[in-house]
């Protein structure tokens, strides 16, 4: 290659790479792996080398985040850094005998850490209380997150021990991959766009707007690393693992100072298997030198650390061929294509099936039927298509055409506004119908023993019930004659049915399975309107003036109630003689009576929900933040922000053994 055709390449190289950083931190959306960004990485690096053709603002010396213009930026006094990485055990070796020779045979040993795939925030503890929550940003200034951060519960406000006054500290947010799949799940339900793995959902979700919101979504935090004003020259990177955790800040328990390389070669190979049984994710191991004064004779290029680098683990990926394009229809009435795959192995388990979660994603993918694709099980329970294999075959199938109607029952799907996904709004769309009465039948809701997804199978096919009203219609005769039924067990479900009407109001607003509203939510509107009359007729400026009541829920509530089916639905269950009415909640005393109550954190013996009701039995209503109107903060270990704010206003302070006593308990 000579100098022209090196610069040709080199520019090549940079506007991919730009363009790659751009759609990995901006849009979420990366279309080539970590390992070919790497490998390129390295490529323009070497001919950048060997050719001169450095520039400050080349992909390899810029880390690749940006700030945005939503949040106020903010300078980091010592930059946030990037790692150099590498996938390959002699590069590793190479590392460290660099190392060993600039320190020139000095002793010195390494830290290994997990490499948590998430996002990088610093955070800063003025005086022990949390003054900054930031992103990293382009690594020399980020956005300021600090309303967000503090909803994160795994990071303190304050701080414990023996801290100096000013303290700052490096982290990754995660999700745990439980929590994200659940989350995604519920997205998905409620057609929502879903997130491609935990590490989008966090980055996406630490830059939302509205700290409620990122209160909502399951973050977590691991601290990794310490900065104090006034480093110590014989600090180790052990020991500043200690003083986070004697400080209050979560660290993780899986870390280890190995002597050498070989050691260090080892604790790789082991977590190799073992990182697939940790609840979050983890793209590698971090190696870092252990000691404070070698790490600055080693110094730090613009991108990176010249004393850490991560060996990073390839992502457990497989290929194979998608026989057919199938859709799924969910309990309100989301539409979601599946992918139905030639069986392959992945990360241990076979996999038939693949999500692909909406239209729009098999556009973006263009993924058809008949398609060779790579599938990856990264952050997801379920696997998922990450892309399509050599797409410019010519001997492809015609692109996939969503169809325009519901493949259970016929009727046109609609698309909501705001929504990516295809719905049937038909009420008697027969899988939707077996859905609603599982769920009208579960456990948290009418609780009807035996009324398990194969009888209700068995009833709507046999067109015995057509909606969950049905249920308290049938008799003994008709369900002995489902299969696998006897006298014994069809007398046990009739009983259960009967028995299920004497559930709380609150059960059956739930089991009505009204979009949005959850156990929670039920509750809320059980004790908020009292009566199913009332509740029917409302307007949702009035629904709103419940504290956790929106705007969406409302509007879901009010349009359930004004579907006429819905309402003769409602209607017969009131005639079978269900609950319609709150029950008048026991009055423990009314020493409470108009009183508001904030709980800040943990107390010794309640939880926060006894608490809760403890305070509701008494009169009183709990709020979640102190402001002037509130009467009592009830404090507990470590209480935060709010128990500050509440001596700032002289609100009276309780303790739970006070507390106690007032209630007389
Ligand atoms: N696929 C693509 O198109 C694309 C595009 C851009 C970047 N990427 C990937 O992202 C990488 C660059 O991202 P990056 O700059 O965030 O680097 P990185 O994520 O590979 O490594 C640096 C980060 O690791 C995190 N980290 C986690 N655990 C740590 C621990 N125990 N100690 C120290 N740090 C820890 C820190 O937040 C730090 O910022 C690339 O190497 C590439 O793999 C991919
Ligand atoms: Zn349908």
């Amino acid at each position: 290659m000579n100098k022209s055709e090196a610069k040709q390449r080199v520019e090549e190289l940079r506007n991919l790479l730009d363009e790659a950083n751009q759609a990995y931190y901006q849009d979420a959306q990366p279309f080539m792996s970590d390992k070919e960004f790497d490998e390129k990485l390295k490529e323009l690096e070497q001919l950048e080398t060997e050719f001169e053709l450095q520039d400050p603002d080349s992909p390899t010396n810029r880390v690749g985040g940006e700030v945005s213009s939503v949040f106020e930026t903010v300078q980091h006094p010592v930059p946030l850094l990037s790692l150099d990485n590498t996938y390959n055990e002699e590069e590793l070796n190479d590392f460290d005998g660099r190392v060993k020779r600039i320190l020139d045979h000095e002793d010195y040993d390494y830290m290994v850490e997990l490499k948590f795939d998430g996002a990088s925030i610093r955070l800063r503890y003025e005086n022990g209380k949390l003054a900054l929550g930031a992103t990293r940003g382009d690594g020399q200034q980020g956005d300021d997150i600090t309303n967000n951060v503090k909803t994160i519960r795994d990071i303190p406000i304050s701080l414990n021990g023996d801290y100096p006054e000013v303290v700052e500290v490096r982290g990754e947010a995660y999700m745990e991959r439980e929590a994200f799949a659940r989350m995604n799940q519920h997205r998905e339900e409620q057609g929502l766009s879903v997130f491609a793995n935990p590490r989008n959902s966090t980055a996406g979700s630490l830059k939302m707007q509205d700290p409620k919101a990122v209160a909502q979504r399951p973050i977590r935090f691991f601290a990794f690393d310490l900065l104090l004003d006034e480093e110590d020259d014989s600090l180790t990177q052990l020991r500043k693992v200690e003083m986070l955790q004697e400080f209050g800040l979560p660290v993780s328990e899986h870390y280890k100072v190995c002597s050498g390389i070989d050691e260090v070669h080892q604790v790789i190979k082991d977590w190799e298997e073992l990182r697939h049984e940790l609840p979050y994710e983890t793209d590698g191991v971090v190696i870092k030198v252990n000691q404070s004064n070698l790490r600055e004779q080693l110094g730090s290029t613009s991108k990176f650390p010249r004393w850490a680098i991560a060996y990073k683990f390839e992502a457990e990926q497989a290929t194979t061929v998608i026989n057919d394009i199938t859709l799924q229809v969910g309990r309100l009435g989301t539409i979601t294509p599946v992918a139905e795959l030639e069986a392959v192995q992945l990360a241990g388990t076979t996999v038939k099936r693949a999500s692909l979660h909406n239209e729009d994603e098999i556009q973006r993918k263009d993924i058809r039927i008949g398609d060779t694709v790579v599938v990856e099980k990264a952050g997801e329970i379920i696997p998922q298509v990450i892309s399509v294999v050599n797409p410019d075959r010519d001997d492809r199938n015609e692109p996939f055409t969503f169809p325009d109607k519901c493949p259970a029952c016929g009727s046109e799907l609609i698309k909501l506004e705001d929504e990516v996904a295809w719905r049937c709004v038909n009420p008697t769309c027969p899988p939707q119908v077996r859905i609603r009465i599982e769920h009208f039948a579960s456990r948290d809701a009418m609780d009807i023993e035996g009324l398990g997804e194969s009888v209700v199978d068995q009833l709507v096919s046999e067109s015995l019930i057509n909606t969950y009203a049905d249920l308290y219609d049938l008799e003994k005769a008709q369900i002995i004659e489902l299969e696998r039924m006897a006298e014994k067990s069809a007398q046990n479900l009739i009983d259960a049915i009967e028995k299920s009407k004497q559930q709380p109001f609150e059960r059956v607003i739930y089991a009505l399975g009204i979009r949005f509203v959850g156990k929670t939510v039920a509750k809320d509107l059980a004790r908020a309107f009292k009566t199913m009359d009332k509740l029917q007729s409302l307007a949702e400026e009035e629904l709103e003036a419940v504290d956790s009541i929106g705007p969406r829920i409302a509007e879901s509530v009010v349009e359930f109630f004004n579907n006429e089916k819905n309402q003769a639905i409602v209607r017969r269950l009131g005639e079978h003689g269900l609950q319609f009415e709150k029950e008048e909640e026991e009055q423990a005393s009314s020493i409470f009576e108009g009183k508001k109550f904030v709980l800040t954190g943990s107390l010794p013996t309640y939880t926060r929900k006894e608490a809760t009701e403890l305070i509701e039995k008494h009169g009183g209503k709990t709020t979640s933040s102190v402001s002037g109107n509130t009467d009592f903060v009830l404090a507990g270990e470590s209480a935060g922000s709010k128990l500050d704010k509440a001596n700032e206003l002289g609100i009276t302070v309780l303790d739970e053994a006070k507390f106690r006593e007032m209630i007389g308990e």
